[in-house]
């Protein structure tokens, strides 16, 4: 395969369960500072394909290139290291430590081979904790018991753990799904803020929202790809609509 100008570039990938081809053959680019939003009714793969880039499942055939490396034969922990991170629905918090603590526990350093107990919380790291505290909006909450934050709050919580790491690659699985229409505008922006820099993709079923955050939007079906383009592309194209927005 050749080399891409693309932050991440998924190729011809198939994974298959049973003999049931969950992704079949699909390819997939993404910019950095992009904000690709993938839609498609239930069962498409889109699930699937986060697991298969973050390593959480492995490709029965095909590539999934990030900066160029090849990532297939990669480890789940190590694809962390090089700058991919993911959230999944449930927010996988540390609900009896602060939201400092929560933030200060995901600075990569903090995860060396003595754990996060002996880390020191150097200068450097109280900046950083605050900066991202700021920019999830828990800039006030640092000292509040993770437990005691609203959903919403909580799933920011968990963006701010993983943008401790500082990803190239950030991956949301349906992040507004019980938010409040507040939580969700605040959502919208925190996400076009955080793509500055980095590729983000986020999975989303709500259609006003994919409006609001999509740079692009990567239509799936029966693990292929049905449509890619801007919003009002894929919502006016007859295939889409007969598969997906017309139910
Ligand atoms: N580990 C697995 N073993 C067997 N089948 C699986 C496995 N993981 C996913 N599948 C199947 O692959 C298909 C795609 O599932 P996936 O969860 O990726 O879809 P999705 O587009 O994310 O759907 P939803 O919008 O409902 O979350 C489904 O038919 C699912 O049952």
């Amino acid at each position: 395969m050749s080399n891409t100008d693309f932050a991440l570039a998924v190729e011809d990938l198939t994974v298959s369960f049973d003999g049931f081809k969950a992704i079949d053959d699909l390819t997939l680019y993404v910019d950095k500072d992009e904000l690709r939003v993938i839609i498609g009714p239930n069962g498409a793969g889109k699930t699937t394909l986060l697991d298969l880039i973050c390593g959480r499942t492995k490709a029965s055939g095909g590539s999934i290139k990030f900066k160029n490396e090849e990532l297939t034969g990669i480890e789940e922990y190590k694809r962390v290291r090089k700058g991919i991170g993911r959230k999944f629905q449930t927010p996988s918090i540390y609900e009896n430590l602060s939201v400092f603590k929560n933030l200060e526990v995901s600075f990569p350093e903090g995860r060396s081979v003595f754990g996060a107990l002996k880390f020191s919380c150097t200068d450097t790291v109280k900046q950083r904790v605050n900066a991202v505290a700021q920019e999830i909006g828990l800039g006030d909450a640092l000292d509040m018991e993770a437990g005691l934050l609203s959903h919403g709050q909580k799933q920011w919580l968990e963006i701010g753990m993983l943008l401790m790491q500082e990803p190239e690659l950030l991956m949301l699985d349906e992040p507004i799904a019980g938010m409040s229409a507040r939580e969700r505008e605040l959502t919208a922006d925190l996400l076009k803020r955080i793509c500055i820099g980095r590729s983000v993709i986020v999975i989303e079923h709500d259609m006003d929202f994919v409006a609001q955050i999509a740079h692009k939007v990567t239509v799936m079906h029966q693990g292929k790809i049905l449509a890619e383009g801007s919003m009002e592309e894929v919502q006016s194209n007859p295939k889409v609509i007969d598969v997906y927005l017309g139910h």
